[in-house]
């Protein structure tokens, strides 16, 4: 009679893994132990230990192969927000994390980590130290995290005891560290033409951003402690660096460690959304004959000019978790990492 090879628990995926927090979290588990399988849509580096798969995550069969004896997938793959496209948002933020779980059941995976996002429950308004039973949000602030929204509800629906297939959701906040190609890259192209001067609204709002390594240990306590007796089977956690920060004291702290003016000149919050929303709109409208991408989107205004902090109490309850990395380090170590974005490199 032909026995079935139970996976062992040291092989995990992880899909999403050639993106910025993937490639963290695989580094993390290569030192743990663990041995990795990447599933990405595209291939970034080369890593002893390390399978890579590639292929677009909304086909099942080009899927299965990357969970062939995988105990443990990590599912951290998602179109960048700034590319705001519905469609594609759509096809793989619901329709592929379809398509992951059915491949997960059927590879016989026992536990998937998802990496949803604080920003689920946010609609553009305060949320000060904000604990997971907000609701989530009824009007997301775009596309990206309304496809989010659905994701969560689709891998935290799908944990099921019997079956023997355990979820939980890490929504992190504002993540940063080195290589990231968003916040730091987006942050100096916006000081280099010269944007970066004006602080939306009062400058007093909180925020919370979180060292990628605070992230990546978040995640690997919730894939660890995730047993059918654990609290956090089905459930979402706050992975922060539990340290708000003035939102723009945390870019001035980023510009001036690169060698970049602080942004000292206030504007009126509901001037610079009115303008950024007036921006997107014209931008909609003549998306067939002109194509432009604002700078200042009604979300990232939104983001810049509002508290958005959240409570990780659930995550240091249930997960044992304690950022490992505080944010003054991790944004030396950050600005150490981005040579090449200097001023005047
Ligand atoms: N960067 C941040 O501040 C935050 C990120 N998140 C979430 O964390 C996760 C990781 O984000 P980052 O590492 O920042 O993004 P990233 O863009 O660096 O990584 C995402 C990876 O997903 C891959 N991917 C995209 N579409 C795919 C597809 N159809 N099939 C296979 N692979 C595909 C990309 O090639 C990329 O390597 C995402 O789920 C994101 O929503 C959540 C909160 C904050
Ligand atoms: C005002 C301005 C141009 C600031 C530059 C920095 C921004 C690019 C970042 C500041 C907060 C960041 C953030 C995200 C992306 C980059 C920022 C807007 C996310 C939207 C990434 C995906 C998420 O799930 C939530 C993040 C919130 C914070």
């Amino acid at each position: 009679m032909a026995t079935r090879v139970r996976p062992s628990s040291k092989r995990c995926a992880v899909i999403g893994g050639s993106g910025f927090l993937g490639r963290h979290l695989v580094e993390k588990l290569l030192d743990r132990g663990y041995s990795v399988s990447v599933f990405d849509i595209r291939q970034s580096y080369e890593l002893p230990g390390v399978t890579f798969h590639q292929g677009d995550l909304c086909d099942k069969q080009a899927l299965l192969p990357a969970l062939k004896d995988v105990s443990l997938v990590f599912h951290c793959a998602s179109p960048a927000p700034a590319s705001d496209d519905r469609g594609l948002f759509e096809r793989v933020n619901i329709q592929g994390t379809r398509t992951v779980i059915q491949a997960c059941i059927e590879a016989g995976v026992q536990k998937m980590v998802l990496t949803s996002s604080a920003s689920v429950v946010f609609e553009g308004t305060d949320i000060e130290n904000g604990r997971e039973d907000l609701p989530y949000a009824k009007k997301p602030i775009d596309f990206y995290t309304e496809t989010k929204i659905q994701q969560e509800k689709l891998v935290l629906e799908a944990c099921d005891k019997d079956k023997g297939f355990l979820t939980v959701a890490i929504r992190p906040h504002g993540i940063f560290g080195p290589r990231d190609p968003q916040l730091v890259p987006i942050l100096v192209d916006t000081a280099r033409r010269g944007k970066m001067k004006f602080i939306i609204g009062d400058g007093t709002n909180l925020v919370d951003f979180t060292f990628v390594e605070n992230v990546v240990h978040g995640h690997i306590l919730a894939a660890e402690r995730l047993r059918p007796d654990s609290p956090a089977c089905g459930k979402p956690y706050h992975i922060t660096n539990d340290e708000p920060i003035k939102f723009w004291d945390f870019m001035s702290e980023v510009l001036v460690g690169l060698g970049y003016a602080a942004p000292r000149y206030h504007l009126p919050y509901a001037l610079v959304y009115g303008l950024a929303l007036l921006l997107w709109l014209l931008a909609l409208i003549l998306h067939p004959l002109v194509s432009f991408k604002p700078t200042f989107t009604p979300m990232r205004v939104a983001l810049a000019g509002t508290h958005h902090y959240y409570s990780c109490d659930r995550a240091k309850e249930d997960l044992g978790y304690k950022p490992v990395v505080g944010l003054k380090e991790g944004i030396e170590r950050t600005v150490q990492s981005y040579p090449h974005l200097r001023q005047g490199a």
